[in-house]
């Protein structure tokens, strides 16, 4: 019954959608589906539009046609309060991983549910920063400063600290940017984990082909102001097409 549910439902509806800046047309009929518990790759070159539409998602922009539906509400006619409430059932990992270096982890932690969160104990912070922690694998950090971390070590906390506020969509912006390949390799199985312990719904931008390959259920490839190409990762590449091929080419060195 959960699994019917799990692979019909979708979260995010995005249908036929356009935006432009002045003359710069940047999506011309984006057409995209995440189901429930659906892990999307987007793939695109750098400037096609990737972040306008997780921007269009979140309600940071607004798009010119067509319609972005999430969780069931069309963004773009939500009021404010509604907006906020949407935005706390969306989890965005930022590529720097955004930490407060006066904060210890802890207290990384702690902020946004105190600040989103009413009505908890300190038992209650105390138990889901922990548990949060645990399921990234730092427990063992939790006093320290975000500085005295490595850099995969402050993706996970990221990653934990946009958790804490279980959220039903995770956004991760490039995850694996920056960081080596066997670090890569755990984020990307850090990815697959949350989803299914927390049974996120997630798009994930990236460059990196490995991480499409191990994260993404579908792939979805921007070219042209439009997903191009859909489906899983062997699908997409097993393409005629020379601009994805290209993309691929350039990823892995033959
Ligand atoms: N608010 C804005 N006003 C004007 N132009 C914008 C605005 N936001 C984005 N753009 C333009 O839209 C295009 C797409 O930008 P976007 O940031 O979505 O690219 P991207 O695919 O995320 O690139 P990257 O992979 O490098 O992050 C770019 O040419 C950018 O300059």
């Amino acid at each position: 019954m959960e699994e019917t549910a799990k692979n019909t439902e979708p979260v995010i509806s995005i249908r036929d959608l356009y935006k432009s800046f002045g003359d710069l047309h940047v999506l011309q009929g984006v057409n995209l589906e995440v189901l429930k518990g659906e892990n999307v790759v987007v793939l695109g070159r750098s400037g096609t539009g990737k972040s306008v539409l997780i921007k269009i998602i979140v309600g940071l922009l607004t798009q010119d046609k067509g319609e972005c539906n999430v969780l069931g509400k069309e963004v773009s006619s939500l009021n404010e309060k509604e907006l906020r409430d949407l935005r706390l059932k969306i989890g965005f990992s930022f590529q720097n991983s955004a930490l407060y270096d006066s904060m210890t982890v802890r207290e990384n932690l702690e902020f946004p549910l105190v600040r989103n969160v009413a009505g908890l104990s300190k038992a209650d912070v105390k138990e889901k920063v922990e548990s949060v922690l645990d399921a990234v694998g730092l427990l063992k950090t939790i006093n320290q400063a975000p500085s005295e971390l490595s850099g995969g070590q402050r993706k996970r906390i990221g990653i934990a600290r946009t958790l804490i506020l279980e959220p039903e969509i995770m956004l991760y912006d490039e995850p694996t940017a920056g960081l080596d390949p066997i670090t890569c390799i755990e984020i990307n199985e850090l990815i697959n984990e949350v989803q299914e312990k927390y049974h996120t719904s997630a798009i994930i931008i990236t460059h990196d082909l490995t991480c499409a390959r191990q994260t993404g259920d579908r792939i979805a490839m921007l070219l042209d102001g439009h997903f191009t190409k859909q489906g899983t990762f062997e699908e997409v590449f097993e393409t005629q097409d020379d601009r994805i091929k290209s993309f691929y080419d350039y990823n892995f060195i033959k």
